[in-house]
């Protein structure tokens, strides 16, 4: 074990194939795969020195550079990269390698569930989101225009390597944007997180960091340690998802994930109120100020209805929502419609006030 890794902190993932989250800085050259064929999937946009560095530790036997972002999520592009495995042969006992955001680990673990009927994955996030959310728990695919992640597997990583290094290349918007899934865990399950998420420190480099992002893993791990194939709880971890969705999708994808998840979850708080739960929503409207999100366009309930209602939590008999009666105590409930258009209304109105001039749009550029 080298100083770096010993020096990491880590969570531990249970279940039937248990494995660790390591949260620290400098583990990217000493990263370790057992399998010895490997399939590097990386976002073509890293920096080169972040994908040399992994390269160098690797030898990958093939490796593919990926879109960035939201258009590597296609069936279009999972097919082009499982016949580069197919020509390069890499064989069922090799591994999939997936390093970049919460979009190139979706790809690359629905590529490992896919090839072969399923090799070894390995993540290495290198956004926040990407870190405490996306390169955890399994949840691995791809997009229909129809809406976000209709096509998938749940096929768990072997390991995760979270490097915070590779944080300080990411624009501050986009580790803003991932702080909404770490808020998302805070007001589910775990309120010390709210203060630590709105502090100045918590920055890429900030004090704390790695026990924060170590604290936001472990609100992740645990759920799906007890329920990998959202049977009950991990459910709960799409609160605020089912409009981030399909502010996703109606605009396709011109609305990044975790800003969605932003506004998602300050819709999921006035809905909560609005059917005598909690009243979380100073919490989602701080969250917003604090993440500053890009304006969104003029947008309708009828716009976004046709997407919501193909949410993965609805059932035979319709949409539910994750609702919260109060911070820490998520639950799934059908919500009226007249509830659902009176709270969007509202919503509405609240982020066209808390979004506009006050915004830096032109860093999301
Ligand atoms: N599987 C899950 O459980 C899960 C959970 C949450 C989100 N997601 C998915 O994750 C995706 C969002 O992930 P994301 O927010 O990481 O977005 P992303 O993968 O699109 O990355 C955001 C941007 O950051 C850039 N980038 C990534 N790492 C960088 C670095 N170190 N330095 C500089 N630039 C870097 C990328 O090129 C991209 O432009 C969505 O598709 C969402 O559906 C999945
Ligand atoms: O891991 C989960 O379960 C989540 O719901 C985490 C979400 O943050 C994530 O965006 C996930 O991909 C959404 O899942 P989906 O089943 O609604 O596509
Ligand atoms: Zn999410």
């Amino acid at each position: 074990m080298t100083e770096a890794q010993h020096d990491a902190l880590r969570v531990e993932v249970g279940g039937a194939a248990p494995y660790a989250v390591q949260v620290g800085t400098e583990l990217l050259a000493s990263l370790e795969v057992p399998q010895l064929a490997r399939a590097l999937l990386y976002d073509e946009r890293l920096p080169a020195s972040l994908v040399q560095s992994v390269r160098g530790a690797l030898g990958p036997t093939v490796e593919v550079a990926l879109p960035s972002g939201e258009a590597c999520k296609t069936l279009a592009v999972m097919t082009e990269v499982l016949s580069r495995l197919a020509r390069a042969n890499l064989p069922r006992d090799g591994a999939v390698v997936g390093l970049g955001g919460g979009a190139t680990t979706d790809l690359a673990g629905f590529v490992a569930a896919s090839y072969l009927r399923g090799v070894a994955f390995h993540t290495v996030p290198t956004t926040l989101l990407g870190m405490v959310d996306a390169a955890v728990g399994g949840k691995t695919g791809v997009n229909l225009p129809e809406g976000k992640n209709l096509v998938g597997a749940f096929w768990p990583p072997a390991s995760v390597t979270c490097d915070l290094g590779t944080l300080d290349s990411l624009p501050a918007w986009v580790f803003r944007e991932g702080a909404a899934e770490v808020f998302k865990h805070g007001l589910i399950a775990d309120a010390t997180l709210l203060p630590r998420v709105l502090h100045a420190d918590f920055r890429a480099g900030g004090p704390g960091l790695a026990r924060t992002v170590a604290d936001a893993i472990r609100v992740k791990a645990d759920v799906v340690t007890r329920d990998l194939t959202e049977q009950g709880e991990r459910a709960f971890l799409n609160f605020g998802h089912t409009l981030a969705h399909a502010l996703e999708a109606v605009t396709r994808h011109g609305v990044p994930h975790g800003e969605a998840v932003g506004y998602g979850l300050h819709y999921a708080a006035l809905l909560s109120l609005a059917v005598g739960g909690a009243d979380v929503t100073a919490h989602t409207r701080s969250f917003l100020a604090w993440q500053r999100p890009a304006p969104l366009p003029e947008l309708t309930f009828e716009d976004v209805w046709p997407f919501m209602a193909r949410d993965k939590k609805a059932d035979h008999a319709g949409v539910r929502f994750v609702l919260l009666h109060e911070v820490g105590r998520p639950y799934l409930a059908r919500v009226p419609e007249g509830t659902l258009r009176a709270c969007f209304d509202a919503w509405r109105a609240d982020v066209r006030g808390m979004t506009g001039a006050d915004m830096n749009a032109e860093e999301h550029a």
